[in-house]
């Protein structure tokens, strides 16, 4: 008898894959042993330039009376900015372009290292407001693999009175979003690929290895 397969996309949790070919060149290039640091980290950027454009379809605006050289008409502001938390490392190389998007963001920041052996994340850093209660939170973070790293994160939001957070990934693998769904968080996904599976040192595959380290190099 065979196992049953793991589904890719849990029925109960709610999952953007922005499948556009611009997303997915960048996302190739991201994934080719061949690209450089620096091509990489150029890649990263424009692929979140698209990957926040599209989760921010759905914020909340405001109308404000304006001016233009011919006649009155309505602006449209954002009615409540997110608040944009890269997690470190990684995230960072999505920080600067999320924030040109939505300039009136304020920004937090989380600082989390996976144990290669046990793959449990350990946190370093929490700079983040003190409520959270009413504000939408974009965590920028390019990979979800096993998703503990993301179920950490948006416990320490929670803890604040998160209740309305965005988990934006360049790749996510099929049981980390499993894991998000199990642990009944209130996050939605927004990604650019649900890749095949995860390895057996939980690399997720066919990926891109160590988005830090393709980043930045090697610690
Ligand atoms: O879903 P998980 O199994 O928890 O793995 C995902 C985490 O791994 C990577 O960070 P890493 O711990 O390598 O730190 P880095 O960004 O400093 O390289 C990545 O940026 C995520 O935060
Ligand atoms: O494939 C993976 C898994 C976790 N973290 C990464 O950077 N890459
Ligand atoms: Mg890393």
């Amino acid at each position: 008898m065979t196992a049953p397969r793991t589904p890719r996309i849990p029925e109960n949790l709610d999952v953007t894959i922005v499948d556009h070919p611009l997303a997915a060149a960048r996302l190739s290039t991201m994934r080719d042993t061949r690209t450089d640091n620096a091509s990489f980290r150029a890649s990263l950027r424009e692929l979140t330039l698209m990957l926040i454009y599209e989760a921010s379809r759905n914020l909340t605006i405001r109308l404000e009376p304006i001016q233009t050289p011919v006649s009155p008409t309505l602006a449209i502001r954002l009615a409540n900015p997110p608040l944009l938390v890269p997690v470190l490392r990684a995230g960072l190389g999505m920080a600067d372009q999320a924030h040109a998007l939505i300039p009136e963001a304020q920004m937090g920041f989380v600082g989390l290292a996976r144990d290669e052996e046990t793959l449990q994340p350990t946190p370093y850093m929490e700079s983040l407001p003190d409520s959270l209660a009413g504000r939408p939170v974009y965590v920028l973070d390019p990979m979800l693999a096993t998703g503990g790293s993301m179920v950490h994160t948006i416990e320490m939001l929670t803890g604040r009175g998160a209740t309305d957070v965005t988990a934006i990934c360049a790749l996510a693998a099929p049981e980390g979003l499993a894991t998000l769904a199990a642990a009944n968080l209130p996050v939605r996904v927004v990604t650019a690929s649900v890749d095949e599976r995860l390895n057996e040192i939980g690399y997720i595959v066919p990926g891109l290895g160590d988005a830090g380290d393709r980043q930045f190099g090697a610690v």
